[in-house]
């Protein structure tokens, strides 16, 4: 079973990611972007505040077809729970509105064009916890250490989220981030455990 953890920068979702990994001892914990070099790769983009929008695109896409072959296929084929902090949303939305502030880069709808870029191999998630909180409070958490981290970008990655929620609703569960760490910890051990014994 795949879970992906979802939200804004500052959402909390490595905080929650670490404190599952106590409650879900034998499942397998991964991230975007990943620690391989073409994750490394990633990062030189993120650091890069003139970095063409499409090229980061594919550079996140290497990283995830990477990802995908290397740690989450082998793992859903084990059949063991797989828990990612960040998985293929975090394109649709950011590089969405990366794209979108581009004028589009001559797209029609940059978020559609992401999904379908990831539709032939990409494998989606059974169930996406997207923890929601106001681009404002995730830019102060997060610190506004990168070119993603600002509020007004943040605002725009936002709305593509909920364009991703309203179009998924089966899949996504929305999580308050706006409560307290541990509130927002058993909220989503809530929702986990439920569609785990689901799975079963
Ligand atoms: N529920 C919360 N309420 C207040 N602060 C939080 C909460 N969850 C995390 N934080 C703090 O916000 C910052 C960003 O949290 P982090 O888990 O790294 O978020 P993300 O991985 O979504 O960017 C950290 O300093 C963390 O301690
Ligand atoms: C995985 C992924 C991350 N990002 C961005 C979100 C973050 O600003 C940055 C690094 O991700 P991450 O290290 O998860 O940051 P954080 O813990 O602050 O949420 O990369 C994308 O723009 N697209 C993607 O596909």
């Amino acid at each position: 079973m795949l879970v992906t953890l979802e939200g804004l920068d500052g959402s909390g979702k490595t905080t929650v990611w670490e404190a599952l990994h106590e409650r879900y001892p034998d499942a397998v914990f991964t991230r975007e972007p990943t620690n391989s070099w073409y994750g490394d790769a990633v990062y030189r983009s993120i650091e890069d505040d003139d970095a063409d929008p499409l090229a980061e695109l594919f550079l996140y896409t290497a990283d995830h077809a990477d990802h995908l072959s290397r740690v989450i296929e082998p793992a859903l084929e084990r059949g063991d729970l797989v828990i990612s902090d960040r998985y293929s949303d975090s394109r649709f939305a950011y590089q969405g509105a990366t794209l979108e502030a581009a004028d589009g880069h001559g797209l029609a709808d940059p978020l559609e064009y992401v999904v379908d870029v990831h539709r032939p191999f990409s494998i989606e998630p059974d169930l996406t916890i997207y923890l929601d909180l106001d681009p404002e409070t995730a830019a102060a958490r997060a610190g506004t250490t990168n070119k993603f981290e600002r509020a007004e970008y943040l605002a725009s990655v936002r709305d593509n989220y909920e364009r991703l929620l309203e179009r998924d609703p089966d899949r996504f569960v929305r999580v308050d981030a706006t409560q307290s760490p541990e509130e927002v910890l058993e909220a989503t051990t809530d929702v986990l455990a439920e569609a785990v014994g689901e799975s079963r």
